[in-house]
């Protein structure tokens, strides 16, 4: 029998094994301890020590994780992968982000990268498609696929929300998208807005001559959840949308599993992440965020607009670039630019994040004063000058859509 403490859990000269998960953490110690002692404590908690010394034996401490790079305000901590259920990304969370987020002992913790082993990281399935939907699904060539999600939000009836979906399929869009917080409600019913909007898609597919999709969010209680994905699938979508941080991950796991049975990609949604990534110094970085993302499986994610829209964001070209880098042979996921976005913005964004992207495009598309067909027009004329390397102010004038388009918004990020 031996003792093991919060300080057993700290090793200066620990070197870690080629399959141990490596996470960096930032850490403010709170009034009179110091990163030492904090060090011990996170490896410790979010292995298997308590505040308690324990009596163990044998190979027990085999499962310890050990804080190995220690500096002022980060800690380094290697988990050995015995400690993890292989593919169950609820129980890696519950180690990497569980208790230790609440510890008295840090006034701040933030879990803000992880080094994926491969052992770890192929127990996970990853994405289906990622990034090659834009050639294999749109032959979209070099520019990114656009989205646009109807406004207002929730309200509008099935019938309004099929027209839309026709009137920016038919201005140019790719891909109709369900907000967030539109799921089953009685004013626009899950299974009649696929169907209306499927109908409306196809109408417009035959119109343009172009592939068209729909991003239809399956959000729900759990079985529920399941069975819209087989409607969706049922129907003819190429797409589900989840809203990934709202639903869990571990649903998002069963979510990616019945959808490879039906080969349906997945838009995921990130409502909620800035409850864990917004507090600078806690909670869990949208960087990590991501790499969950892709490694439970999702196609699409929505990483932000690199500042220029109206939300708060998070290193967005750094976390695209790891979402399409290489991760031991899983597939790249294709980044998503949401939030505040309008055509007079495109120059700008494409210009932070290059065009292995969706562009996904709400108020500045449906606000436009000649309404969504009009918009949609705006934002298409957008995105091929940029791309083509045209100026937007020379483009609008071969587009009065996107000369009104920039008369009402400029070319002013937002808020
Ligand atoms: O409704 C919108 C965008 O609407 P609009 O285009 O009118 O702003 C989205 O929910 C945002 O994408 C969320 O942000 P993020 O992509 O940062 O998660
Ligand atoms: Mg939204």
């Amino acid at each position: 029998m031996a003792g093991i403490s919060y300080a057993d859990f700290l090793d200066r000269d620990y070197d870690p094994a080629a399959d141990d998960l490596v996470c960096e953490f930032a850490v403010e110690p709170a009034d009179g301890l110091d990163v030492d002692a904090v060090a011990g404590r996170v490896a410790s908690e979010s292995s298997n020590g308590t505040w308690a010394e324990l009596q163990v034996e044998g190979t027990i401490t085999d499962l310890s994780a050990r804080a190995f790079d220690v500096s002022e305000g980060r800690v380094r901590v290697a988990y050995p992968d015995a400690l993890f259920e292989p593919g169950s990304m609820a129980q890696v969370l519950s180690c990497i982000a569980g208790n230790i987020m609440g510890m008295k002992a840090v006034d701040r913790i933030r879990l803000l990268d992880c080094e994926w082993p491969e052992s770890l990281a192929r127990s996970f399935p990853g994405p289906q498609f990622g990034s090659s939907v834009r050639a294999e699904l749109f032959d979209a060539g070099e520019r990114p696929i656009t989205a646009s999600v109807p406004k207002p939000k929730v309200g509008l009836s099935t019938d309004q929300h099929a027209r839309i979906g026709y009137e920016i399929w038919t201005g140019g869009v790719d891909l109709l998208k369900d907000d967030e917080n539109l799921t089953d409600q009685g004013f626009n019913s899950y299974e009649d807005r696929l169907t209306e909007s499927l109908a409306m898609r196809d109408r417009a597919e035959d119109e343009t001559g172009e592939k068209k999709s729909y991003l239809v969010n399956v959000t729900g209680p759990g079985p529920e959840m399941l069975e819209r994905v087989d409607l969706a699938a049922e129907h003819g979508c190429e797409y589900v949308m989840v809203d990934v941080i709202t639903a869990g991950w571990g649903m998002v796991e069963q979510v990616r599993d019945r959808c490879e049975r039906h080969g349906l990609a997945i838009h995921a949604h990130r409502a909620m992440h800035a409850a864990f990534d917004r507090v600078p110094n806690h909670g869990v970085s949208m960087r990590v965020l991501a790499q969950i993302a892709r490694l439970c499986g999702v196609d699409q994610l929505h990483t932000g607009t690199a500042g220029l829209g109206k939300l708060e964001n998070e290193d967005t070209a750094g976390i695209n670039e790891w979402l399409t880098s290489d991760l031991h042979g899983l597939t790249d996921v294709l980044p998503v630019a949401s939030g505040g976005l309008h055509p007079g913005l495109v120059p700008d964004l494409l210009d932070a994040l290059g065009t292995n992207l969706a562009v996904q495009v709400g108020g500045g598309i449906h606000g436009h004063p000649d309404g969504s067909h009009a918009g949609a027009k705006a934002f298409r004329a957008a995105i091929d000058a940029t791309v083509e390397g045209r100026s937007l102010s020379a483009a609008a004038e071969d587009s009065p859509e996107l000369a009104t388009a920039l008369d009402r918004w400029g070319t002013q990020g937002t808020r």
